[in-house]
C-alpha cells in the first residue's frame, strides 16, 4: 500500500553533483514526502509529470540548513540538506516559513532512523570539496557537530517535543555577510492563505500559515481533489514580467527569475557591484584596486578566437574563461566555457563586452558596471544570462605576467622573494618564492653538479614553449649566476604522489578517474607534439589547489648527470616505471611513455602505494620479461585495470596512444 503524502510542494532542487567538478544546475521539481520516501517529479503542464528520482527514509542520516554561498541568488537563500548514504541531496524552499515546514517533516520522518549522523557539513559541496571545511570527499564525517534537538532561531515555534537544529546566520563561507531579504514594505507580496491541505492530520500544522501547500511570492497553490489540486496561480502577475498566471507560462530561467524579484524588491543593481574585492580568493596576489585589465589573470590580450577555444577546451573545465581583445578595435571579448549544453565535448561562446555612452560596461545583460574588472567579478558570483559564471581564468597570473614582460626565458632573479622550502628531488632544492612581490611561483634551485646545465639551456626555450592546462608550466630561467634556478607554475598541494599517500582514502571514485584524465590530457599534447617524458610517474605530477593535477618534469630525465639515475642498472633509475624496450636498449618513445602512465594509473588507484612492492629493481625487470605484471589495485574496476593493462602490452606498437587512452578513460566518466 502506497503510504499517504505528508507533504507536497515545488521546491528547487540542485543537480546531483556526481562528479568532481560538474555544472550545477537548478530545477523545479514536485517533492513528495512519505513516510517512507522523498520524491521528485517534473512538473508537466503544472501537474506532476515523470518521477525523476527519490530516496528512501531509511538510508537519510541527517537533514538540516545549509550555509548560503556569497552573492546566492534570491531564490536560493533557503537551502536545505538531506544527507543519506549515497550522496547529499540539495533543495531549496521559498522562505524561513517554509524551510522549517520541511525541515520538521523530513526530521520527523527519520527520527527512528538507526544509523542518524553525529556531524555533519554546514557548507555546500561545490566543486570538488565542502566549503565549509574543504575537504575533498563527499563522505568525509561532518565538521560541524548536528543536533537536532538543539534550539532553532525561532524557539516560538515549537515543534513536536524537541525543536530544531539551528537555522543558519546569513554569513557566506568566508564570513561575509549577506543582506537579509526585504520582507516589508509595499514590495512584499499579499500572502494567499490557500484551503485545507489534503494531509491536515498528518501535517499538523503549527502555524495558520502552514496550512498553505505553498504560498510565496510568485503564486500560491490551490489545494484541491486529486490531481486537480496542483493549480498554480500568480499572486502579483503585475510586479513580474515574465510570469503569468500557471505555471504553463513559468518560462523563466532561475537567472530571470533573480532579476524579476530583485526588480520587486527593488534591491539597486550596482549594489552587487560593490564588495566584490573580498571574493577573490582564488588568485590572493591579484591587484584589486585597478581598473586595467592587462593586471588581471584573465586577461589574455591578442588571443585569437580560435586560440582561446582551443586553450578553454583543453582547460575542460567548467566556467574556465579568458577576456581578450576583440577583433573589433578597442573592445573586448569573454570567451567562456560550458558543459551546461554540451556535457561531453562542451561549448566555448564568445560575448562582446558592450560600452554604453556613459562608459559603462556590461555582458549579457543590463547590469552596467564603471569598469571591467568590476563587470568581471560580478559575473563570476552571477550567470546572470551567461552560459555559465565566470568561475576559472584560464591563463595563471604568473604564468601571463612572466610571459608577457619577458619575450624571453631569462628572469631578473633580483625580482624573486623566496618564501618557504616545498621539498627536494634529484636537483635540489625547491622553493616557494614570489616573483615582483606578488605571483606565487616554484623555483628548482639546481645543485651544482648534478645536470648538464648547456644541454638544459639549449632546451629550455622549446619547454617553454610547450603550454598544457594540464602541464606545470615552465616559466623560465635564471642562469647568470650559480645555482642555476628553474621557475615553473606553483602547485599548492605538492606531489601527486604525497597527496595520494595522504587524502587517498578521502578521494572518491571519479575523483581518481579525473586524476588519471588530466594526465592523460597532458600526455595527448605531448603525444602530438612528439614530446617524450622519460620520467612518467606520480611523483612528477603536481597537484593544484582545486586538485586539478598536471604533469611536471617533462623531458628533464635527460639533463640528470648521475649515474644512478640514468644508467638502467642505477639504484636511482625508474625501472618500476619502464617500458621493456627501455629497459633492455634504451629505446624511448611515446609508447615508452603509455606504460608509465599504467603504471601511473596504477598508483593513483592503489593511493599510492609503490608498485611491485615486495620486489627490487632487478627482480622486477626479470619478471616483465616473463610477462609478470602488476595486480589489479583494490580501487579499480575491471574496465579500469584493463587500461593499464593495456599499456603494458610486450609490444610498444600494440599499446594503445595516449590519444586512445584519453578516449577510453573518458567513455568510463561518462558511465557513472
Ligand atoms: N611546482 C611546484 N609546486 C609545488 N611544489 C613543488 C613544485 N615542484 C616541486 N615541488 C615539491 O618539491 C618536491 C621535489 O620536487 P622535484 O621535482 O625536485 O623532485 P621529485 O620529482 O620529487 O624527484 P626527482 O627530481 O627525483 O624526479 C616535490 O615532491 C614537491 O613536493
Ligand atoms: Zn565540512
Amino acid at each position: 500500500m502506497e503510504s499517504s503524502v505528508i507533504k507536497r510542494e515545488i521546491l528547487l532542487k540542485m543537480s546531483q553533483q556526481k562528479k568532481k567538478i560538474s555544472p550545477r544546475n537548478y530545477k523545479e521539481r514536485i517533492f513528495e514526502l512519505t513516510s517512507s520516501e522523498i520524491s521528485y517529479y517534473e512538473i508537466d503542464k503544472g501537474r506532476k509529470g515523470s518521477r525523476r528520482g527519490s530516496v528512501q527514509v531509511e538510508r537519510i542520516c541527517c537533514v538540516a540548513t545549509v550555509q548560503l554561498e556569497e552573492q546566492t541568488p534570491l531564490e536560493r537563500q533557503y537551502p536545505i540538506q538531506i544527507v543519506h548514504d549515497e550522496n547529499i541531496l540539495y533543495v531549496f524552499t521559498r522562505d524561513e516559513d517554509n524551510r522549517r515546514s520541511w525541515m520538521e517533516a523530513l526530521i520527523k520522518v527519520i527520527r527512528g532512523n538507526s544509523g542518524l549522523a553525529t556531524n555533519y557539513h554546514s557548507g555546500f559541496w561545490a566543486e570538488g570539496r565542502f566549503l565549509c571545511c574543504r575537504k575533498t570527499s563527499k563522505k568525509a564525517p561532518g565538521c560541524k557537530i548536528w543536533d537536532p534537538s538543539r534550539g532553532s532561531s525561532q524557539p516560538e515555534t515549537p515543534l513536536f517535543d524537541k525543536s530544531l537544529p539551528s537555522i543558519p546566520s546569513y554569513e557566506g563561507r568566508d564570513g561575509i555577510s549577506l543582506p537579509p531579504i526585504p520582507e516589508t514594505g509595499a514590495n512584499t507580496p499579499v500572502r494567499e492563505t490557500g484551503t485545507s491541505t489534503p494531509n491536515r492530520e498528518v501535517n499538523s500544522p503549527s502555524k495558520p500559515s502552514d496550512l498553505n501547500l505553498a504560498a510565496d511570492k510568485e503564486h500560491y497553490t490551490l489545494p484541491g481533489e486529486g490531481e486537480d489540486w496542483w493549480k498554480i496561480k500568480d499572486a502579483r502577475g503585475d510586479l513580474s514580467p515574465g510570469v503569468k498566471t500557471g505555471l504553463k507560462e513559468r518560462s523563466f530561467s532561475t537567472e530571470g527569475q533573480y532579476k524579476s524579484l530583485q526588480s520587486r524588491l527593488r534591491v539597486p543593481e550596482r549594489s552587487h557591484s560593490l564588495d566584490e574585492t573580498k571574493h577573490l580568493d582564488q588568485e590572493p596576489f591579484t591587484l584589486i584596486q585597478s581598473v586595467n585589465v592587462e593586471d588581471y589573470p584573465w586577461y589574455a590580450g591578442n588571443m585569437s578566437r580560435e586560440k582561446s577555444e582551443q586553450l578553454l577546451r583543453e582547460m575542460g573545465k567548467e566556467g574556465a574563461f579568458v577576456v581578450r581583445n576583440s577583433s573589433q578595435k578597442g573592445a573586448y571579448t569573454v570567451s567562456l566555457f560550458s558543459r551546461a549544453l554540451d556535457e561531453t565535448n562542451g561549448t566555448v561562446r564568445h560575448y562582446l563586452i558592450n560600452v554604453t555612452s556613459e562608459n559603462e560596461y556590461y555582458l549579457a545583460d543590463k547590469h552596467l558596471f564603471d569598469s571591467i574588472p568590476k563587470m568581471i567579478e560580478y559575473h563570476k558570483h552571477n550567470g546572470a544570462g551567461l552560459l555559465t559564471r565566470l568561475r576559472h581564468p584560464a591563463v595563471t597570473s604568473a604564468c601571463k605576467a612572466l610571459s608577457s614582460s619577458y619575450g624571453e626565458w631569462e628572469i631578473e632573479r633580483g625580482e624573486m622573494t623566496l618564501q618557504k622550502i616545498l621539498g627536494s628531488g634529484q636537483f635540489g632544492v625547491v622553493q616557494l618564492a614570489l616573483w615582483r612581490g606578488k605571483y606565487e611561483v616554484a623555483i628548482k634551485m639546481i645543485r651544482e653538479g648534478c645536470m648538464s646545465e648547456d644541454d638544459f639551456i639549449e632546451e629550455a626555450q622549446i619547454m617553454m614553449k610547450m603550454r598544457h592546462p594540464k602541464l606545470v608550466a615552465l616559466h623560465g630561467v635564471c642562469t647568470r649566476v650559480y645555482p642555476i634556478y628553474i621557475v615553473t607554475e606553483y602547485m599548492s598541494n605538492g606531489s601527486l604522489l604525497d597527496y595520494l599517500r595522504t587524502h587517498g582514502t578521502e578521494l572518491g571514485q571519479a575523483l581518481l578517474l579525473e586524476m588519471c584524465e588530466d594526465v592523460c590530457g597532458a600526455m595527448v599534447y605531448l603525444e602530438n607534439k612528439q614530446f617524450i617524458h622519460r620520467d612518467l610517474a606520480a611523483r612528477n605530477c603536481l597537484v593544484d589547489k582545486d586538485l586539478t593535477v598536471k604533469v611536471s618534469d617533462f623531458g628533464m630525465a635527460r639533463y640528470v648527470l648521475d649515474d644512478q639515475y640514468t644508467s638502467s642498472e642505477g639504484t636511482r633509475f625508474p625501472v618500476k616505471w619502464s617500458a621493456p624496450e627501455v629497459l633492455n636498449y634504451t629505446r624511448y618513445s611515446s609508447k615508452s611513455d603509455v606504460w608509465s602512465f599504467g603504471v601511473l594509473m596504477w598508483e593513483v588507484y592503489s593511493l599510492g602505494r609503490q608498485p611491485y612492492e615486495l620486489y627490487n629493481n632487478a627482480e622486477v625487470a626479470e619478471k616483465i620479461m616473463q610477462g609478470y605484471r602488476l595486480y589489479r589495485p583494490q580501487q579499480a574496476s575491471q574496465e579500469i585495470y584493463q587500461i593499464m593493462r593495456n599499456c603494458w602490452h610486450e609490444n610498444p606498437k600494440e599499446r594503445p596512444s595516449f590519444h586512445g587512452l584519453f578516449e577510453s578513460l573518458q567513455a568510463l566518466q561518462g558511465d557513472e
